[in-house]
């Protein structure tokens, strides 16, 4: 039997998390229900900058509110609980040192409100004295530490909820170590009732490889639902409040979906520049800074089905996953990147062998495939340097008015009254608070609680706002604006998970933006605050195009390279290779995407530089996963300057089940916009007949080849493996494979088992390409992989594929796990 109780916690700083809804499900039957808890709070890196910028400033701010279990203007509730918190700050200083770089941090950083009581700083002082200092630098310290908090622990009457928070603020690099130290030294707490849970800090992973194998480490020390994932924006007060609105207005909430809503823009502007965090920036840019966690996380709250209860943990967290999964990757042609002019100077100074091609601009326009938003661009925004600093999401309506009478008389107010937008106005810019805004033109909503209804709009702003005037919008403004470290404490405090972001998340938007974050990018250099509007851009359809031309734009192609050798230090990823040749690996779907992702990037490359791309795909099952990602993830490649020929085929016609370019076709032909004169199927079946010598068929296609493809060099070629090693349409111990010119052939004996024979490209026409890739997946392929690493008979007649070698070009392996990993 599980038993439940409640509590509520009214502080200041429950503003949003207002009841602190604390469950605890005791599994004995006649467990001690109690009021008491007693929470232990460290803060890793509690003398580190961000410890002093904001964290500590933020525990003291729920401190005081549990201490003096405030009421104020925001009705926050008293707490029934006797909750008492222990306060540490662990570095890697000796005692003595760290002890006096912390008390200046808490005597200098932490204050109280101007108007706040004389109350205040006698708890200020009371809370000074409370945080403790602890050097967790080696095993001992952690054994010391961890047996010290279990004798005080212990000294808890049984029925004390007893909780210990590792809130974890240092670099990823130096993660591990710590959570690893922990973990050996401190597990033994959860054996005496305690319950151990552990918030960190952004980054999470340069890409979704690292972020995976991070979350891996992690949840080897954790479960899933005691780990809080920090968004600094999942505490600010109007991103807390989007749920609710839309819980309490479903007037609104009906009209959320493609057939009302024109555009979603998520915007978060920023004024400052990269200022001291240069080193770290560099490495992350604006996609892994800002749009693959914060806007994400906005995108996420607007998008997302309406949970029914707004406080059920899973039921959120299942909802986001949903929306997450529906997301379309984020690819080079729907984005615009933009770097402000001092910045790749400050770069260069750095050691590092940074170039300084990180954006601090980017714009990408995210497609949800979903019943409900198919259709719908939500532009995601962000950039340093800019004019204002203000973030928001603008939600605006199709606008289905048509005017009929007198429509010339209409007064600029009456036309306002059209305009239908919903602005989540999250902070700073025009407006004096965070607010929520609504056209007139709809209904007047409800306003969520702990905002109010602002009928004074110009006390908000003098200005036009969102091009209308303020006079335009219902307007509900925040009570009181909690900073977002406050809630976010509080919502730790109070496990309120559903405000943090979970593992499945992470992965998936990181799977949103891996793409784009290691992509060549272009990049359009602006002056502080954009003067001339050189970033404003034009959306079309998916495609994003800056509205003015200024000349060409700078090539930020190095950015992979550079953020892969410092990803390669944090996170200890090795290049694999197979047969001497680069390898990568991964689960199928994943496999298909990377493979689909780099298509997109030498399609991009290639057509770019001589505008156009030609590449050959074979057919087989694996291959077929290929051309569903390319069709429904990369639809928007250039299809107009691309080419798509065949290594082989079946001696069958199309219509035929057994051909490969009926599976072409059928994946992926009809769903991307390609030219027909761009499609080049293999000419199998001509005036009746099937392969017969006497038309030339194979001669053809090599003559049209040589026609059309400068040298006969394909851009690009997806092969295929044989459970026997055959490659192509070329199988061991076969004469084709000593054709040695560039051309096709029709095979000289049946395929496999008596099959029929086929046309397929030769091993000379193959190693000219630039670019060859081998795609493997199935466990049925394991055996092959192994013997083609160990067999001593490593000939091309036993294994064809071993003949795949590129003169000029480049061979990539892409074997997925159940291939390359024996059972
Ligand atoms: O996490 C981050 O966010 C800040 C912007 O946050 P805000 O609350 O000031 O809007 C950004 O400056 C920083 O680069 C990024 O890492």
């Amino acid at each position: 039997m599980f038993c439940r109780f409640e509590l509520t916690a009214g502080s200041v700083v429950a503003t949003f998390a207002r009841t602190l809804t604390l469950i605890i499900c005791l599994a004995a039957v006649g467990s001690p229900v109690s009021n008491n808890k007693h929470s232990v709070l460290v803060i890793v890196g509690g003398t580190g900058d961000l410890a002093e910028k904001y964290l500590w400033q933020s525990v003291f701010d729920v401190y005081l509110s549990i201490v003096e279990n405030r009421h104020d203007e925001s009705n926050w509730s008293p707490t029934p609980v006797n909750h008492t918190i222990d306060f540490y700050a662990a570095g890697r200083s000796q005692q003595d040192k760290g002890s006096v770089i912390l008390n200046k941090i808490l005597t200098t950083a932490v204050k109280c409100d101007v108007d706040s009581e004389r109350q205040c700083l006698k708890t200020l002082t009371e809370f000074i004295d409370k945080v403790t200092y602890i050097t967790l630098l080696e095993d001992e310290d952690y054994a010391l530490v961890c047996s010290e908090l279990t004798r005080k622990f212990v000294n808890f009457p049984a029925s004390t909820t007893r909780e210990l928070i590792l809130f974890v603020a240092i670099p990823p690099d130096a993660y591990e170590a710590v959570l690893a130290k922990f973990h050996k030294h401190c597990s033994a707490l959860r054996s005496h009732n305690v319950s151990v849970r552990l918030a960190v800090e952004k980054p999470f992973g340069l890409d979704k490889a690292s972020a995976e194998t991070m979350s891996n480490k992690m949840l080897s020390y954790f479960e899933e639902e005691d780990i809080y994932r920090v968004d600094h924006y999942l505490g600010k007060s109007v991103a807390k409040a989007i749920l609710p609105f839309r819980h309490l207005n479903p007037n609104f909430e009906k009209n959320l979906n493609k057939d009302f809503v024109e555009k979603v823009e998520i915007f978060i502007k920023e004024t400052v520049g990269v200022e001291d965090r240069l080193e770290v920036y560099n490495t992350m840019g604006v996609l892994r800074d800002i749009h693959q966690n914060h806007l994400t996380q906005l995108l996420i709250l607007v998008s997302m089905d309406l949970p029914s209860d707004m406080n059920n943990t899973v039921e959120v967290h299942q909802n986001k996953e949903r929306l997450l999964k529906q997301i379309e990757p984020v690819t080079r042609h729907n984005s615009l990147f933009g770097q402000y002019k001092t910045y790749a100077g400050n770069a260069k100074d750095l050691e590092s062998n940074n170039t300084g091609n990180s954006p601090t601009f980017a714009a990408s326009v995210v497609k949800i495939n979903s019943p409900r938003w198919r259709s719908v661009p939500f532009l995601l925004v962000s950039g340093k340097q800019l004019d204002v600093r203000e973030s928001f999401i603008r939600i605006v309506f199709k606008d289905n008015y048509v005017c009929v009478s007198h429509c010339a008389h209409k007064n600029l107010e009456e036309k306002g009254k059209n305009a239908k937008q919903i602005i989540f106005h999250i902070g700073h810019g025009s407006l004096h608070r965070p607010s929520i805004l609504v056209s007139k033109s709809f209904e007047k909503a409800h306003c969520p609680e702990h905002f109010k209804e602002s009928l004074d709009v110009n006390s908000l702003s003098t200005h036009a706002v969102y091009g209308d005037s303020l006079k335009q919008f219902y307007v509900c403004t925040v009570l009181k604006d909690i900073p977002a470290y406050v809630s976010i404490f509080a919502d730790i405090l109070a496990n309120r998970q559903e405000h943090f972001v979970s593992t499945t998340q992470l992965l998936l938007s990181w799977q949103m933006w891996d793409y784009i974050t290691s992509a060549p990018k272009k990049i359009r250099i602006y002056e502080h605050s954009d003067p001339q509007g050189h970033l404003n851009f034009i959306v079309k359809e998916s495609q994003l195009e800056f509205a003015k031309d200024i000349g060409p734009e700078r090539d930020g192609d190095n950015e992979r390279v550079v953020s892969r050798k410092s990803d390669e230090h944090k996170f200890m990823q090795t290049a694999a290779t197979f047969l001497g040749q680069k390898l990568v690996t991964s689960h199928t779907d994943h496999l298909a995407f990377l493979l689909a992702r780099d298509i997109d990037k030498a399609a991009g490359a290639d057509i770019q530089s001589k505008g156009s791309f030609h590449i050959a795909f074979s057919g087989g099952v694996s291959v077929q996963k290929i051309f569903q990602v390319l069709a429904h993830s990369f639809a928007n490649l250039h299809w107009q300057s691309i080419h798509v020929w065949q290594v082989d085929e079946r001696c069958v016609p199309h219509q035929d089940e057994r051909s490969n370019f009926q599976m072409l076709d059928r994946e992926l032909l009809r769903f991307v916009d390609i030219p027909y004169s761009n499609i080049h199927a293999m000419p199998v079946y001509t005036g009746g007949r099937l392969c017969d010598p006497e038309l030339g068929g194979a001669h053809a296609y090599a003559e049209s080849l040589r026609h059309i493809v400068p040298n006969s060099q394909l851009d690009f070629i997806v092969l295929g493996l044989g459970t026997d090693g055959h490659t192509a349409s070329l199988f061991p111990m076969s004469a084709d494979l000593h054709v040695d010119s560039n051309t096709f052939v029709i095979t000289t004996e049946d395929g496999p088992r008596g099959t029929e024979r086929r046309m397929t490209m030769t091993l000379p026409l193959i190693n000219r390409a630039k670019r060859v890739t081998i795609f493997v997946t199935g466990s049925q392929k394991q055996e092959i992989v192994s013997k083609l690493e160990t067999d001593t008979l490593q000939s091309v007649e036993h294994y064809p594929i071993l003949g795949v070698n590129p003169v000029n070009g480049t061979l990539c392996w892409y074997i997925d796990y159940s291939a390359y990993t024996e059972d």
